[in-house]
Formats: structure tokens, C-alpha cells, sequence
């Protein structure tokens, strides 16, 4: 419960240095926080810090609650990867309930997240959409419908970009079109990703994940987000990461994602076409906050 005379009451959580405000919001359908609220409480000087706001709703249809989030930049992205893990434990918390599957409604459709006995959170994801109207990106299809491998030129360089969205867009790229592979610690992330993120050919402006592969089953990945900029990890990166190295044919449907706060373990699933997630959510502080 929260927001007596304009105090916030929220609980902070991170995803492997991806950091959220959690509010409990599932007695009233209106977020506690507007979007214009959510940059002041993201603001790692003038508010709580963190690189989105994040809200459990009360359920839409046959689920257990809602989920809404808010990035930093006062936009509302359809999913969140690491953020859902941390609301799975934040609710579980809340609850007193113990390793349980969720039914969690969000912009980018069900999605169940299942505490697990060892701490961690593994979450279904969903199927990948691959078609490039619905990502949305206007770079030509190359594989049916997917664009994989597409040539983007950005900074003088020709990048070769998979899209895919999990709900939310992600251009992938894991080198150039002259040959030259990623090399992570080499990136200036902050001068390229922008020119990725509100890049013409992604209406909706786009996550860009950067990858370096070490073997099939093992990348290092660093991420631009859309609405948040650089973060230590992105959820839905990594499982956009391992589509586009499966489509590529350069990585294995099991693959470990190194970010620079720590590793995912991502499985796309032949079976039922399924992404799988697996990662920790960990509580930081408890707090309450004046809203401007
Ligand atoms: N960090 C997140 C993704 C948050 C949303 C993203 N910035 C967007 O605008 O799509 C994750 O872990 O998936």
C-alpha cells in the first residue's frame, strides 16, 4: 500500500545490477506513479535510482495480477525480463508464498515466471515474433519473414542486424559487414547506442544488443536500452540474443549470457517454441519517498 499524502512506499530490486522500484499497486488500476513521476524516482541524484519503475496491477483476465513498467525515461515498454523476475519475488514476498508459478498479465501477453528452490527465477517468455511489421523495423525481411543479417550502416560501418521482439524490439548484432566481430570491452556504447535506439528503421525505437561470442553455448553480451540507456543486464536482450544467434546458425538453443552484471541461462525451446530464462531477483532496501 503506499502514497499517504504523496509518499511513495516501494521496495528496490535488482536483476543482476538491472535495478527497479517495485510498488504494490494490485487494490487500484491506476499506477501510483505517473510517467512524468517515474523519470523524477529513476533519477539516481533526485529520487530512489534505478532504471525503471515497476508496478504489480490488479489481474487482467485469467491471470494472478498485472504488470506495468515505466523506464527510466518516463516511457512504457511492453516487457521487462529481469524486471518480472523481480516482481515474481516482490509479490511472493508480499505474500508470504513460496516456490510458486505466476500467471502474470503484461503489454507483451502472459508470461509466468516460477520461483525455484535455489533462489532463482525461471521465467517462460513466450515465443519470439520474428515478423519484421511487428517488431517493427522497415529493414527488408531476409528469411521469410525475419530480418536476419540485414545491413544497417551506422557510424560509417555496416552493421549486420537480426530483429526480434519479445514483446519488446531488439536489434541483435554480433558484427559487421566487413568481417570484423563484436568485441565488448571495445564498444563506446554511449555514442553508438543512440544512433541504434531511435535509428529511422525502428519506428518504435529499439533495444541494440551487442554480442561476442565465445563458444555455441556461451556469449558476452552489453546492451543499449531503449528508454534506459546502458544497464549492467537486460532480460529480454538476452533471450532476443540467443534467437538471433539460433537464426544466424552461430549459436545453440541452450546458451549461457554473460552481461556486465552477471549471467543469464537462456533455453529457446524446439518443443513449444518458448523462450526460457533463468536468472536471480534479489531485494535491496524498503524505502518511502516524497512524489514531486
Ligand atoms: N531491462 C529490461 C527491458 C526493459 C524495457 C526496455 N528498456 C524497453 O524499452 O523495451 C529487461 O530485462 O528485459
Amino acid at each position: 500500500m503506499a502514497n499517504i499524502a504523496n509518499r511513495l512506499e516501494f521496495t528496490k530490486y535488482q536483476g543482476l545490477g538491472n535495478d527497479f522500484i517495485l510498488v504494490d499497486n494490485r487494490h487500484q488500476t491506476d499506477p501510483l506513479v505517473t510517467a512524468e513521476q517515474a523519470k523524477f524516482v529513476c533519477d539516481r541524484n533526485f529520487g530512489v535510482g534505478g532504471d525503471g519503475v515497476i508496478f504489480a496491477l490488479p489481474p487482467e483476465g485469467d491471470v494472478d495480477y498485472t504488470m506495468r513498467i515505466f523506464n527510466s525515461d518516463g516511457s512504457e515498454p511492453e516487457m521487462c525480463g529481469n524486471g518480472i523476475r523481480c516482481l515474481a519475488r516482490f509479490v511472493a514476498e508480499k505474500d508470504n508464498a513460496g516456490p510458486v508459478t505466476h500467471r502474470i498479465h503484461t503489454l507483451a501477453g502472459l508470461i509466468q515466471p516460477t520461483l525455484q528452490e535455489d533462489g532463482q527465477v525461471c521465467v517462460d517468455m513466450g515465443a519470439p515474433i520474428l515478423a519484421a511489421p511487428q517488431i517493427p523495423t522497415t529493414l527488408q525481411p531476409t528469411q521469410g519473414e525475419a530480418v536476419v543479417q540485414a545491413n544497417l550502416a551506422v557510424e560509417g560501418r555496416e552493421w549486420l542486424m537480426t530483429c526480434v521482439s519479445m514483446g519488446n524490439p531488439h536489434a541483435v548484432t554480433f558484427g559487421t559487414a566487413d568481417g570484423q566481430t563484436i568485441k565488448v570491452d571495445e564498444l563506446d556504447l554511449a555514442h553508438i547506442g543512440p544512433k541504434f535506439e531511435k535509428n529511422a528503421v525502428f519506428p518504435a525505437r529499439t533495444n541494440t544488443e551487442f554480442v561476442e561470442i565465445l563458444n555455441r553455448g556461451h556469449v558476452r553480451m552489453h546492451v543499449w536500452e531503449r528508454g534506459a540507456g546502458a544497464t549492467l543486464a537486460c532480460g529480454t536482450g538476452a533471450c532476443a540474443t540467443v534467437v538471433a544467434g539460433v537464426l544466424e546458425g552461430v549459436l545453440d538453443r541452450t546458451c549461457r549470457v554473460d552481461l556486465p552484471g552477471g549471467p543469464l541461462m537462456i533455453e529457446w525451446r524446439e518443443a513449444d517454441n518458448h523462450v526460457y530464462m533463468t536468472g536471480p531477483a534479489l531485494p535491496v532496501f524498503t524505502g518511502n519517498m516524497q512524489l514531486p
